[in-house]
């Protein structure tokens, strides 16, 4: 019971807020407002990232009160780089910033994760069977880059009614479950708050409240999943602490990343700017080849538990990295080669 008082708290904190601040967001202008690559009808609220936010603080304040959990050094950075990021994704959000002032931003958030809180990414693991890759010197920028990827990958996913909220909950069910069976129970209660949270987001994203009630999380939430989420796996792969080996961490966020990765090697093939917005991310191609909003989301979802659910499995048979290495890249790779022959393969399906 006491284990799920916080969660269910954060759920009602969170969908309390949603109900606040949606009206609110009409009268200061901070809505989503639809273009050609926007393409949604009317101006939706963009505040989930807003109550997402406030709720998961609440939330870690009820952990502090009922189970004890410590404002450690890093956990007050944690919390300090959520608000900075938060903040930052809003104000991107009210007056659409520049690529340049956001990727700063980013690698403040970063700088403050790996030296201020000190969690660094410090060895990749025992990734070719040659003992531990310690990163040295180079894992701060490596921490930074990890930091940037997380964010943007979860940014770009955010494209659909309910695609980031799903891909939400297949990373952090999966991060609840590697913390709690590793007898890490704060972390993961705190993963199971950051569910909790972004549930009540999520059931008005998809307008289970009506049309007129829709919100979207805006840069604000998209932002703070990532940094969440890059936050978490620092301290689950942990040299002195782990609960998991670092290349798990690649199947944790699998989805978002190979999407990510994917999309940014086709523009540079295409002579395009990698950071290039366009409409061409997986959600956009299932949606070009027929699926609806709903259809797209469903099979991407259940995917993203799919591959997150097999990466949890690898770990727990304590499967060698070198072959949960080479099982990712493989994904990766398939995937690569089918996005590029999609339309071959659709048409060849329709006949
Ligand atoms: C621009 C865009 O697409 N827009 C979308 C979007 O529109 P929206 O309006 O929301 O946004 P904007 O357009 O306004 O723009 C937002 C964009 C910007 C602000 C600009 C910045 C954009 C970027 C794309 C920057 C990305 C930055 C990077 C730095 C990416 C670098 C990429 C990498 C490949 C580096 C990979 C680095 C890693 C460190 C990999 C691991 C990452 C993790 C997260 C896991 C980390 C955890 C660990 C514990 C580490 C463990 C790691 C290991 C053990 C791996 C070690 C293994 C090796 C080294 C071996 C090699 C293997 C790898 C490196 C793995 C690599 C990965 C793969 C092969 C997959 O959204 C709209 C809506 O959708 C859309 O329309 C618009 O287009
Ligand atoms: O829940 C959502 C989230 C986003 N969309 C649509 O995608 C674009 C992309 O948002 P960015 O500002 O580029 O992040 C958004 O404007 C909506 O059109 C959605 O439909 N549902």
């Amino acid at each position: 019971m006491t284990t799920s008082l916080p969660i269910l708290l954060s759920f009602f904190v969170s969908l309390s807020l949603i109900t606040i601040l949606q009206p609110l967001a009409h009268s200061i202008g901070l809505v989503d407002k639809p273009n050609q690559r926007k393409q949604h009808q009317g101006h939706i609220p963009l505040v989930g990232g807003l109550a997402i936010y406030t709720s998961l603080m609440v939330g870690i304040g009820f952990m502090h009160l009922f189970f004890g959990f410590e404002f450690t050094r890093a956990i007050e950075a944690l919390m300090a780089g959520c608000f900075f990021i938060t903040l930052i994704g809003a104000i991107d959000d009210k007056y659409d910033l520049s690529v340049k002032i956001r990727i700063v931003a980013q690698v403040g958030a970063a700088l403050l994760m790996a030296l201020v809180a000190n969690r660094q990414i410090s060895d990749l693991g025992n990734l070719f069977c040659l003992g531990v890759i310690e990163l040295g010197v180079i894992a701060v920028p490596f921490t930074v880059l990890a930091v940037m990827a997380a964010i943007n990958a979860y940014n770009m996913v955010d494209g659909i009614d309910g695609l980031i909220g799903g891909m939400t909950l297949s990373t952090f069910t999966g991060l609840g479950v590697l913390f709690w069976l590793s007898d890490s129970h704060h972390f993961a209660i705190l993963c199971f708050v950051i569910v909790s949270v972004v549930l009540p987001y999520l059931l008005f994203n998809l307008s289970v409240f009506g049309n007129k009630r829709k919100i979207f999380m805006g840069d604000a939430g998209s932002m703070l999943i990532g940094y969440l989420t890059i936050w978490l796996l620092c301290i689950g792969v942990d040299a002195n602490e782990p609960v998991f080996r670092p290349v798990v961490a690649l199947w944790i966020v699998a989805l978002p990343l190979v999407d990510m990765v994917a999309i940014m090697l086709r523009r540079i093939k295409k002579g395009q700017s990698p950071f290039k917005p366009d409409r061409d991310h997986l959600h956009h191609i299932f949606m070009r080849a027929g699926l609806s909003s709903r259809q797209t989301l469903a099979v991407m979802t259940i995917a993203s538990f799919v591959i997150t659910g097999l990466g949890v499995t690898l770990e727990l048979l304590k499967t060698p990295e070198p072959v949960i290495l080479f099982m990712f890249l493989g994904l990766f790779a398939s995937y690569y080669l089918v996005i590029a022959r999609v339309w071959r393969i659709v048409s060849w399906l329709k006949r």
